[in-house]
């Protein structure tokens, strides 16, 4: 037996077969497929024109042998005449043939793909050749009525057709299942060329790779004018996780990465349109890393306070109108996040828009500069005078409400103005130290005043009465928002965080846990806001200059600083109007105190202590003030506050012993009691050494002392 491959031979075998059949029998035990077939046998055409026309070509040599036979003589000599008709026929008879055995061969492959993939045996098979005849442009394979076809199947059948038939750049072989009439159609189906970017590419392979969205379609949304793709919109099958910010947050990021960094420089953003199905990438200028508090009025609309670039160089600002659905303002951030010049960008903006505010300052030296600037009604310092001011405030809303009722008018004719209440905590944990340790004089004040419960009042109702709330915390808490009313949380609907948030924390102000929790701290004044369409946004806070022009601040500022503060000052300064007398002279007599203290005040010089030295003159003091020193206040002696709820075990904190006086204590354990919708209703902090051990109980607004700032979230 030889080895060595015949294709001549082996072309023969298979065209004898195709004409005759294979009349050899199984060889070896091997078991054959003998079902019938639905490929006919091929029978050649052409035979029946080129035998004669080849005897009619060679019959002049043919001639010499027939010599004596008239008969074949004659019909020789005739069939000469025909030899080039016979001859013109023929060649497309060979033509047809050829097609029509390749015809048969694509049926051949087909019948066994058919049998081989789904196990059945089809009745009829055509194939039709291209223009060309080489390859097969269609087929239509009828299986027997009611055949089934499982996926699985068809899937394999269109692989083997794709590995028999093949395909090219430009085009492929396609298999489609007709069940209704039992056919498989094979169809050759030109390929566009693919004239999309790597970029495109990339994001749809992406996309395509990912299961995040369900039928991604990724198409280019704009280019530019020299031709560079500049946007991409994504299309998907609308879903519940669209429409969440931090599911928006993490694709934006995956997004802007798989896209590269841009030849212009600038950077991906995104916006989203969950609702419409889609979201569309495009192109902005980097994220400012400072800037600087624009001297122009960047809003034209006097009832929005702009404070920050956002990204995609969105202008944020606190929508202050009576139409507002975000009343008023939160802004969280820890020591040295930058709050104080988030306030004091919309306190000057307000300023520009003839809003006037009122301001209480229980650290003393974040809004101070702000004292006597125009439009200011008054800063408060002290704890018990800002009780008074929360329950002046109070009555001057529901002042402003009657006369709003009486006066026939409308909420928005009223003037506004906006009172800022910084370091709530601190603010809370003064009044409940004077509740617990102040004269009983103090405590039936504070009883009566009640300002927690005017604030909480104030926060659902100010809104109609033309009074706006700026709060300003270092850590978000359930509490600020009124506790058990859950109204609260919506009035302070525009929220400003600064540094990072806790899970907690995120989930507080921007109803996401993962919203906020990377924020680049080493950029000041970086931090998150809330969008005009309700999405929290990256952005770069306006930085305002301490506006005080005390010569030890003043001098401390550069001339571009200082240029700040002239440009933003108002021409004319906002007329602060009190619908209730009880504001008026607690305005009036807090102008007073602050007069007073600025012309008589007086603070004890410093005293410097040596360093190791242990004579009398290591105690130096620059300068003895001639009056007597004034009793050190209970209140300053802690530099930081926290909701009770937030206290963790180990942490020391600040407790008031039997004689008033603030000791620290390390906390054993916290005990947090909630409520159904996971409220605090109270907490209990247990301190104490060895078996010794005390509860310590605060209800929900309860706040607790620290002897440090609180640092959690603080900038690096
Ligand atoms: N938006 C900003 N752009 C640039 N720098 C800023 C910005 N905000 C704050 N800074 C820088 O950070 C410093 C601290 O800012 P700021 O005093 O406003 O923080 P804070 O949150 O009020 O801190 P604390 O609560 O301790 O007073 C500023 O002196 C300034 O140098």
């Amino acid at each position: 037996m030889s080895g060595t491959p015949d294709p001549l031979k082996d072309w023969a075998v298979a065209a004898w077969r195709d004409m005759f059949g294979d009349t050899t029998g199984p060889r070896g035990g091997q078991v054959r497929d003998d079902r019938p077939t639905g490929v006919r046998r091929f029978v050649p055409a052409s035979p029946l024109t080129a035998v004669p026309a080849a005897v009619a070509f060679y019959s002049p040599n043919l001639v010499a042998s027939a010599t004596g036979n008239a008969t074949a003589l004659d019909a020789l000599t005739q069939l000469h005449d025909y030899r080039w008709p016979l001859a013109v026929v023929t060649v497309p008879l060979i033509a047809a043939d050829i097609s029509r055995y390749r015809a048969r061969r694509w049926r051949q492959m087909l019948d066994s793909m058919v049998r081989q993939s789904t196990g059945h045996l089809p009745t009829k098979i055509t194939a039709t050749p291209t223009a060309g005849g080489r390859t097969m442009r269609r087929a239509r394979i009828t299986m027997p009525r009611g055949a089934v076809i499982r996926p699985k199947q068809l899937e394999e059948f269109s692989r083997s057709v794709e590995s028999a038939f093949g395909g090219s750049e430009s085009w492929a072989m396609t298999v489609r299942h007709d069940a209704r009439r039992d056919r498989l159609v094979i169809t050759r189906t030109p390929i566009a060329p693919d004239t999309r970017s790597e970029r495109q590419k990339s994001l749809q392979a992406a996309l395509d790779g990912a299961s995040i969205f369900s039928g991604p379609k990724v198409t280019v949304d704009s280019i530019d004018d020299s031709g560079i793709e500049t946007g991409y919109r994504v299309g998907f099958e609308k879903s519940m996780n669209a429409g969440s910010p931090g599911f928006q947050m993490k694709v934006d990021e995956a997004l802007a990465s798989l896209a590269g960094p841009h030849e212009s420089g600038r950077n991906w953003t995104t916006d989203w349109y969950p609702e419409r199905g889609y979201l569309v990438m495009r192109l902005v200028t980097a994220m400012p890393t400072r800037v600087d508090h624009p001297l122009e009025l960047v809003d034209e609309n006097l009832r929005h306070l702009p404070y920050a670039t956002g990204s995609a160089d969105r202008i944020m600002f606190w929508d202050v109108s009576t139409s507002s659905n975000k009343p008023h303002c939160l802004i969280v951030g820890p020591t040295g996040g930058g709050k104080t010049s988030v306030i004091r960008t919309l306190l000057t903006e307000a300023a520009r828009r003839g809003i006037p505010f009122v301001g209480v300052d229980p650290k003393m030296i974040e809004l101070d500069g702000l004292e006597g600037y125009p439009g200011c009604g008054a800063i408060i310092y002290d704890a018990l005078r800002a009780a008074m001011f929360v329950r002046a405030l109070h009555t001057e809303m529901m002042a402003r409400n009657a006369y709003i009722h009486q006066m026939k008018i409308e909420g928005s004719q009223l003037p506004l103005m906006i009172a800022v209440l910084d370091e709530f905590f601190i603010l809370s944990g003064k009044w409940q130290r004077l509740a617990k340790t102040g004269d009983d004089e103090t405590k039936a004040l504070l009883k009566e005043l009640d300002p927690l419960g005017a604030w909480a009042d104030l926060a659902v109702l100010a809104r109609s009465a033309g009074i706006r709330l700026l709060l300003g915390v270092q850590r978000p808490d359930a509490s600020l928002f009124g506790g058990a009313s859950g109204n609260a949380r919506d009035n302070f609907g525009t929220r400003i965080s600064l540094g990072n948030l806790s899970q907690d924390g995120a989930l507080m102000m921007w109803g996401d846990s993962t919203v906020g929790r990377e924020v680049d701290t080493s950029v000041k004044g970086r931090g998150i806001a809330l969008g005009d369409d309700g999405n929290p946004v990256d952005a770069q806070m306006w930085w305002t200059p301490n506006v005080d022009k005390h010569p030890n601040k003043w001098n401390q500022l550069s001339g571009s600083e200082k240029a700040i503060i002239e440009g933003l000052l108002p021409v004319e300064a906002p007329q602060f109007t009190c619908y209730s007398p009880e504001l008026a002279e607690f305005i009036e007599s807090e102008r007073a105190l602050a007069k007073r203290a600025r012309s008589h005040g007086s603070v004890p010089e410093p005293i410097v202590i040596g360093a190791g030295r242990g004579d009398e003159a290591a105690v130096s003091m620059a300068k003895r003030v001639p009056e007597p020193e004034p009793e050190p206040e209970l209140d300053d002696d802690f530099a930081d506050a926290i909701p009770a709820s937030s206290v963790t075990a180990g942490q020391t904190v600040l407790i008031d012993d039997e004689d008033g006086e603030l000791v620290p204590v390390t906390v054993d354990d916290v005990e947090v009691r909630r409520g159904r919708k996971g409220e605090v209703i109270e907490t209990v902090l247990i301190v104490g050494t060895g078996r010794v051990k005390t509860r310590i109980v605060f209800d929900a607004t309860g706040v607790v002392a620290l002897p440090d700032p609180d640092l959690v979230g603080a900038c690096a």
